[in-house]
């Protein structure tokens, strides 16, 4: 396994054309492939904002729609991983969608999808009620796949609270967990996302991506944004603030060894008293 890993994150803006959002985005990741870039990292619902009637009026097909076979051509064109944000996707029969993710690796290819595990369906007073399972479908499964320096495990948003995710993919041999997210600048983006990005790297000793759409508070849900990579110490070595913006990071497999070398967690958890099961 090569050791160095760099990675872009587009924090993009939600616009309303699907194509204005695309042609940012292929500015974006021609920038990061000519810097370098070996994955690109797009953010959840990155082409419908988080309003229920725009996902409805925007939804897709996966891998057959609009967005997908762009990201395909892009990951092709520029010879890249690329984690297509998520997507609101058409269920065929059904009024529902799915919160999904599509991966493509360097040929343009299809290599995986993964639909949101856990709905937000919360109730925080002040007119501040989602309730995302009246419109997606849950997903039942995980999503990992390999690149030349490392396996990679990809969640989106609220999954990224549920330590027993990141600990599969862990278990795996994911060493960069990768979250697709919009917690809300409003409430739980301030309070919570920095701090569940730090606990997932340091409790699994791993990368840890999140990619956030741009705040735009002319929307009806306003993103948090502040798009971080932290590193198996915790420590955040990037980080977006509200704006529309592409940033970067080196991952290295080498410092994360030592990292568990230091502070070998593995060697020292108990499993003889204890371990989960997953029925995915
Ligand atoms: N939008 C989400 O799925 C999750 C979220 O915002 C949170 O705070 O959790």
């Amino acid at each position: 396994m090569a050791s160095g890993l760099r990675i872009a994150l587009l924090q993009l803006l939600a616009r309303e054309k699907t194509a204005n959002i695309l042609q940012k985005a292929e500015q974006y990741i021609s920038e990061a492939a000519n810097n370098g870039a070996k994955l690109a990292i797009l953010p959840e619902l990155f082409t419908t904002e988080c309003h229920p009637p725009i996902f409805v009026q925007k939804k897709e097909s996966i891998p057959e729609g609009e967005t997908s076979e762009f990201i395909s051509h892009l990951a092709k064109k520029h010879s890249m991983h690329i984690i297509a944000g998520s997507i609101a996707e058409e269920i065929k029969g059904s009024e529902k969608m799915k919160n999904t993710s599509a991966v493509f690796n360097p040929k343009g290819e299809l290599i995986g999808k993964y639909t949101k595990m856990h709905s937000f369906d919360v109730d925080m007073g002040e007119n501040f009620s989602i309730h995302e399972s009246d419109w997606f479908e849950h997903g039942n499964n995980t999503l990992t796949f390999e690149t030349d320096e490392c396996k990679i495990g990809v969640g989106i948003c609220i999954d990224l609270r549920f330590p027993e995710v990141s600990r599969y993919y862990t278990e795996q041999g994911c060493l960069l967990h990768v979250y697709l997210g919009a917690f809300s600048q409003e409430k739980t983006g301030p309070a919570h996302w920095d701090v569940l990005l730090r606990a997932r790297a340091i409790d699994n000793q791993v990368y840890v991506a999140a990619c956030s759409p741009a705040a735009d508070h002319t929307h009806h849900y306003v993103a948090w944004g502040h798009s971080a990579v932290v590193d198996p110490w915790g420590k955040i070595i990037s980080q977006a603030d509200g704006k529309e913006t592409l940033i970067y990071a080196d991952l290295d497999m080498n410092y994360l060894n030592r990292v568990r070398q230091q502070l070998p967690v593995e060697k020292i958890r108990r499993k003889d008293l204890y371990h989960l099961t997953y029925k995915w």
